[in-house]
């Protein structure tokens, strides 16, 4: 998977790997000289006592160090560029994949892991792209080549390459062992600490008006507590590494020493040639050490990747149609025939054998009770999802068979929850058309009955809203939610249950104003009470997704029992 992500997002900096390839081997080959120019210094130069070879062979040792110093600086920040621009990719891949997503599809993974997927997962996937740019090559040249230089320092001392090399790596290798899934463990837990802190802070005010404060601060201590239990585990394992890599790199040092101070005695071996042995020695234990870092973090990323790759590999359930119908210009017809929907996974439909005509320039109301699907109905107009069974038209063109731009363009919907996203009162309703101008937006607040609680806030259509409409009430929301719909000036207007939280004077006055505005439209209400709809001009109710009635209310109030009953029941909720 790793693999995968990273040959389809690395082909367009394919160059500045070759480059920094070759960086990398210039780095290391200049590292691997180095022992060897300092060993001759001392042979050559300390040793008898002539400072020619000292000044001459230093003069190269600073070159090389200083071209080594130099080709390590540029290849890091090549690196850093190239992993940053990755993951700037594959966020943006992930992003646009989204962008595309249907309802079903969002459903499916949820908001919070697809946002950690961009986010978390992303940067481990950036962190082993950016040690593999630096590290990928060098350490295995190291390696082999710092076991090449030593034993041509010399062969007698190399039986402690074999015993320093595997003992460190045995030792790192344990050690990572027992590090991993408590790397796992920790990824969960701060998942885990995630969820509750958000489940708090957006539920702040029903955790105080149910006096759950006590019970939310456990729930909260037990992720803590969890999590800082993990950490701590790891802090142990990590404190553990450095003393015990030092170890071996002191012992390793100390018998080099010893033993070749005999070989050195015995005329076997230059004192220069034991200092080289010893540095390259180190090199070797260095870059054994970075392999099994290396490898302990791979698996780590092999998982994001995994994860990535998942949503980039989900197409949307709804597609665009080749080719693509065109739905006539002008007022248009939604009709609804035999329609079935069935929710993925859901064992019965939410919505069957659904047929009604919802004509240009009436109001078609929606009503039943909570669940019945009136909803799932609404959301099938625009494609948010798609008919499991029979067909959705929008002027006499099935809607799958459209242009999704063209379907929505013709839409303005007012969903139940609605949404407005962080920016000013202007920024929100523009989403209807970015081109309106001021005067088109005050207009449309008019209509939505909400120029005076905009004419109030601090800075009129300038003010700021905060993320989801936070700092505005749900009936403000519902009429800016409202304007926004009416902005676009749609040939079909959508309302999901949008005027209930709007008190009885401003619904009606609300209402008023809408009507010339939609005298034209195709107008499809979903309401939950009657009185806001007697004067619709048809009515449709739904009993368990089921069409059990369709005519005004005078003709339902007659035939349609369901009808009866709903009208019977609020009737007598309000007497009460
Ligand atoms: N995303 C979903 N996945 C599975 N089932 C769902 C989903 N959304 C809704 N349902 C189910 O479909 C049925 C109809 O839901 P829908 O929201 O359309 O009803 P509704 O009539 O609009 O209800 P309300 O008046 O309470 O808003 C319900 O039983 C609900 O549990």
């Amino acid at each position: 998977m790793l693999i995968r992500l990273l040959r389809n997002h690395l082909g367009p900096y394919r160059w500045l790997v070759v480059v920094l390839l070759v960086l990398q081997l210039a780095s290391t080959i200049a590292s691997l000289y180095l022992p060897s120019l300092n060993g001759r210094i001392i042979d050559e130069g300390v040793a008898v006592g002539q400072t020619g070879p000292i000044l001459r062979l230093g003069a190269i040792m600073l070159g090389v160090s200083l071209l080594q110093v130099t080709v390590t600086i540029v290849a890091t920040y090549l690196a850093s560029r190239t992993s940053a621009s990755v993951g700037r990719d594959v966020r943006g891949s992930i992003f646009d994949r989204v962008a595309v997503f249907s309802a079903q599809e969002v459903n499916r993974f949820g908001a919070p892991t697809l946002i950690s997927r961009s986010t978390n997962d992303i940067t481990q996937v950036q962190m082993v792209t950016f040690m593999g740019l630096t590290l990928m090559v060098g350490v295995p040249i190291m390696m082999v080549g710092g076991v090449i230089m030593a034993l041509r320092e010399d062969v007698g001392l190399s039986w402690l390459v074999a015993v320093a090399v595997p003992l460190l790596a045995l030792i790192v290798g344990l050690i990572i062992r027992r590090m991993v899934p408590q790397f796992t463990l920790m990824q969960k837990s701060i998942d885990w600490v995630n969820r509750v802190l958000r489940e708090q802070i957006t539920g702040i005010r029903v955790v105080r008006a149910f006096v759950r404060e006590e019970h939310e601060r456990s729930r909260f201590a037990e992720a803590n507590t969890q999590y800082t239990g993990t950490a701590i585990a790891v802090g142990k394992l990590m404190a553990l590494v450095f003393p015990l890599v030092m170890l071996v790199f002191n012992a390793s040092s100390i018998a080099v020493l010893w033993f070749g101070a005999f070989r050195v005695d015995d005329g076997h071996m230059e004192i220069g040639a034991l200092t080289a042995f010893m540095q390259y020695l180190i090199f070797v234990l260095m870059s054994v050490m970075m392999a099994t870092f290396m490898s302990t973090m791979i698996p780590r990323a092999e998982v994001s990747a995994g994860r990535i790759i998942e949503v980039l590999d989900t197409d949307s359930s709804v597609l665009e149609p080749a080719p693509a119908v065109t739905i006539p210009g002008g007022p248009v017809a939604i009709e609804f025939r035999d329609v079935e929907f069935t929710y993925p996974g859901a064992e019965v439909p939410v919505l069957e054998g659904v047929s009604f005509i919802a004509h240009p320039g009436q109001t078609t109301a929606i009503i039943g009770s909570t669940g019945a699907g009136k909803t799932t109905l609404v959301n099938l107009i625009p494609r948010l999802y798609d008919v499991t069974g029979g067909t959705v038209l929008m002027g006499g063109v099935d809607v799958r068979e459209a242009e999704l731009a063209a379907v929505w363009s013709r839409v303005g919907l007012v969903p139940q929850k609605p949404y407005l996203f962080t920016g000013s009162v202007a920024d929100n309703l523009r989403y209807g058309d970015a081109d309106a101008t001021d005067e088109q937006l005050w207009d449309a607040l008019r209509i939505a009955q909400g120029t005076d609680f905009v004419h109030d806030m601090p800075e009129g259509l300038d003010s700021a809203i905060a993320q989801g409409g936070g700092n505005v009430s749900g009936g403000q929301r519902q009429r800016l939610a409202i304007a926004r719909a009416v902005v676009r000036r749609p040939d079909i207007y959508l309302f999901d249950d949008s005027f209930s939280a709007l008190d009885l004077m401003t619904d009606r006055r609300l209402r008023a104003a809408l009507e010339p505005e939609t005298a034209d439209a195709t107008v499809i209400v979903v309401a939950q009470r009657v009185s806001t709809i007697i004067g619709a001009d048809q009515i449709v109710v739904l009993e368990d997704g089921k069409v059990v009635g369709v005519g005004s209310h005078e003709d339902l109030l007659i035939d349609c029992t369901t009808y009866q009953e709903i009208v019977q029941s609020q009737a007598v909720a309000e007497v009460a």
